[in-house]
């Protein structure tokens, strides 16, 4: 049952559009005033879900898919795709609710409250950590979470399933904007950029790696003027979350055992990693604790999961405390605008969407942005804060004019050095890992072939002979795989990195049904900066992203000699048991450079070239001398009181680390700030 208090009735252009909503829900069919057409989706979700013909085209590719490579062999693929809700339809009753999570408000209420102490907007990596933390003490502080996404369900735990999820509805369909020169082998040649919308964020879609960076990563940021932020701050931070259940090294003085987040390493392994770690310690890279502050070289991938089951910020923080009375979480609701007072340049209250309706909630103490690199910009945008200029071009009134969106560092990566194995068994292939004994062992035991998130076994950070830095940092990460994108022959891995079906069938088409290995070179400090900014002040609306990947030389020149690296260690004495051979690729946009020549090594890179999604700096945190800064060393958004960013968009600059567990820190330490800011006030 819905109240009127909470439809707003308020417009800023008076342009009164009659509300129906989609599902049918309004039980008086009353009118709101809205000020954009609440049918209006972007063109990106348009073309993903309203458009019918697409849809019917794409469930026949699909079906022709899995005909053609998958079914008979694997038929569970289907089966679990199909119940996680691959193009799962909004239009429909949900038929797998049952295997769902939820969310429900807490017993007592049968709707949100007008007033909440604090308002956290995402409940993704970070904002679930937030979330929890601003809930536990007494007197207890009143938080309500918005989330645009729905809870998990069971099979999205599934490790092996992490790239099928890229394209379902657990995901933004965000893609960059066509940079000329990279991407040349994507989709319309335009990188995609997929992230979490479900309660946990993209902690429930990625790759689960447990990445922390280097000592010196961390206490560069803080010689920049972001007191609090040294590694040492840090590390108290990251032990606070953590539970390691690694082998070797649980004990280590630098991790954490009492935290709630499971760190582990992956129960099933290939032979293959084994090699790797081999040839690394051939090449002088000894196997190590890559997360230990003071050794560097190969290790084995430690994971945030939990026997062999995803382990999201979400299952982690915030499912054993749902039924906290203070903290009341909806899901599928989308925040459109943080009210800020023009006077006063104070944050009071969100406005949210909720099945169709739009409400406003009031802030008694903070309006906290934990929506991810690309929304939380979004939002300050939508909300009157960032580039003057930008703003005055949207029509938004200016409350701060701040760079927001300005700044933005990604991790690229290149996937295409592959090696063809001469020996059966010894990579992962769909048919083989897809199976219902693999399915049964993993609900059973949580271990087995399922539990390799998308292929990655192992990680190597090296130094190239191109790296500027005087200090033991790395510059690329080699991450090793139990196979190669042909593993599920042009399904899911290659559908994650949306590599168009021309490049993909051309180039890889003879890899189909062999055995592989590969190692994907990560760019960890890219030189190339890109940014954001919005399409239009229409929140649904996805901005304008612009990665400006590779355009400083040096960052090709890393990635190549990346290349050269991984092909020595591919044919090195440990690998030689498997008979490897470098398999080079025949890409449609690189048939006038000879295979394997320099020229042909750049053209490859740009045509297969993809993001590891950890985009960084939209929101930057950095002393007020720094005029590209957004917010402060304690994450408040300068100018305006009552307002903090807290996630992966205010680090400042690029770091050896995967971005999940600094998100997770993020919030750890952003709760900390906050609860020190409001230490003596009893709402
Ligand atoms: C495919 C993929 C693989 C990855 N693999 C790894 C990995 O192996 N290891 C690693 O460390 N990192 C990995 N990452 C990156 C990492 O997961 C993210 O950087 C991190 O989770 C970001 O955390 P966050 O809290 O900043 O944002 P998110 O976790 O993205 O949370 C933002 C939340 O805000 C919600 N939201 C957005 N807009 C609104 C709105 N208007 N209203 C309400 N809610 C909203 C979103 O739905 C989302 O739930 C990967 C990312 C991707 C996409």
């Amino acid at each position: 049952e819905l109240d009127d208090d909470y439809i707003t009735i308020e417009s800023e252009d008076n342009n009164e559009i009659e509300f129906k909503s989609k599902l049918d829900i309004n039980p008086r069919k009353g009118k709101i005033l809205w000020p954009y057409p609440v049918n209006y989706m972007s063109e990106d979700e348009t073309n993903e879900k309203n458009n019918s013909s697409q849809h019917a085209d794409d469930n026949k590719k699909r079906e022709q898919r899995f005909l053609r490579f998958s079914y008979p062999q694997s038929p569970i693929v289907d089966l679990m795709m199909q119940t996680v809700g691959i193009n799962y339809s909004p239009h429909t009753n949900d038929p797998f609710e049952f295997l769902r999570d939820s969310y429900p408000l807490p017993k007592g209420y049968s709707q949100p409250l007008d007033e909440y102490d604090y308002i956290i907007v995402g409940a993704g990596a970070a904002g679930s950590v937030l979330a929890s933390r601003l809930t536990e003490d007494k007197p207890r502080a009143m938080v309500l979470v918005l989330e645009a996404g729905k809870p998990e369900m069971l099979l999205s735990d599934i490790p092996a399933l992490a790239l099928y999820l890229q394209r379902t509805d657990y995901t933004w369909q965000y893609s960059m904007e066509h940079q000329p020169g990279v991407c040349l082998g994507s989709e319309e040649q335009r990188c995609f950029w997929p992230r979490g919308k479900a309660v946990g964020g993209t902690s429930v879609t990625n790759l689960m790696l447990y990445t922390r960076g280097r000592p010196q990563d961390w206490d560069r940021i803080a010689a920049d003027g972001n007191y609090g932020w040294s590694y040492n701050d840090v590390l108290y931070y990251y032990k606070k979350s953590e539970r390691a259940e690694l082998k070797k090294y649980k004990n280590a003085e630098y991790r954490g055992r009492e935290g709630e987040l499971t760190v582990e390493n992956i129960p099933f392994k290939t032979g293959l990693v084994e090699a790797f770690l081999q040839s690394g310690r051939d090449f002088g890279h000894p196997t190590v604790d890559y997360n230990a502050p003071d050794q560097f070289g190969f290790g084995y991938a430690q994971t945030t999961t939990n026997k062999g089951h995803r382990l999201s910020s979400a299952k982690a923080f915030l499912h054993p405390h749902k039924r906290r009375r203070n903290l009341h979480i909806l899901s599928e609701t989308r925040a459109t605008k943080v009210l800020i007072e023009p006077q006063t340049k104070r944050a009071y209250a969100v406005e949210y969407i909720r099945n169709g309706i739009k409400y406003t909630a009031r802030c008694r103490r903070e309006v906290v942005l934990s929506a991810g690199p690309i929304a939380s910009p979004q939002l300050l945008i939508l909300s009157g804060v960032g580039p003057r200029e930008h703003l005055e071009n949207l029509g938004i009134p200016v409350v701060a004019d701040l760079k927001v969106g300005r700044t933005l560092y990604d991790h690229i990566a290149f996937p295409g050095v592959i090696f063809k194995l001469n020996t059966t068994n010894a990579s992962l292939l769909e048919p083989k890992v897809a199976t219902l004994p693999n399915l049964m062992q993993w609900l059973q035991f949580g271990d087995g072939l399922l539990t390799t998130p998308g292929l990655i076994e192992a990680l190597g950070y090296i130094k190239t002979s191109q790296s500027e830095d005087v200090e033991l940092v790395p510059d690329i990460a080699l991450v090793s795989m139990g196979g190669s994108i042909t593993a599920d022959a042009g399904g899911a891995t290659r559908k994650a990195w949306r590599i168009s079906d021309k490049t993909y069938y051309t180039a890889f088409g003879p890899l189909s049904g062999s055995d592989t290995w590969s190692a994907v070179p990560l760019l960890l400090q890219p030189k190339s900066k890109g940014y954001l900014e919005l399409r239009d002040n229409n929140p649904y609306s996805y901005p304008k992203l612009y990665g400006n990947y590779l355009t400083d030389p040096k960052d090709m020149a890393t990635l190549k000699e990346a290349v050269k690296y991984i092909i020595r260690l591919g044919e090195s004495e440990a690998f030689k048991k498997y008979n490897p051979k470098l398999f080079l690729p025949e890409y449609p946009t690189c048939k006038n450079h000879a295979p394997g020549s320099d020229s042909y090594w750049e053209c490859a890179i740009r045509t297969m070239l993809i993001t590891v999604h950890h985009q960084i700096a939209t929101c930057k945190m950095g002393p007020a001398s720094d005029p590209y800064a957004v917010v402060d060393p304690e994450l408040r958004v300068y100018g305006i009181g009552g307002l903090r960013v807290v996630d992966s968009s205010i680090i400042p600059r690029p770091t050896s680390a995967h971005t999940n567990a600094p998100a997770i820190m993020i919030g750890e330490k952003g709760a900390d700030l906050i609860k020190n800011t409001w230490l003596n006030v009893v709402s």
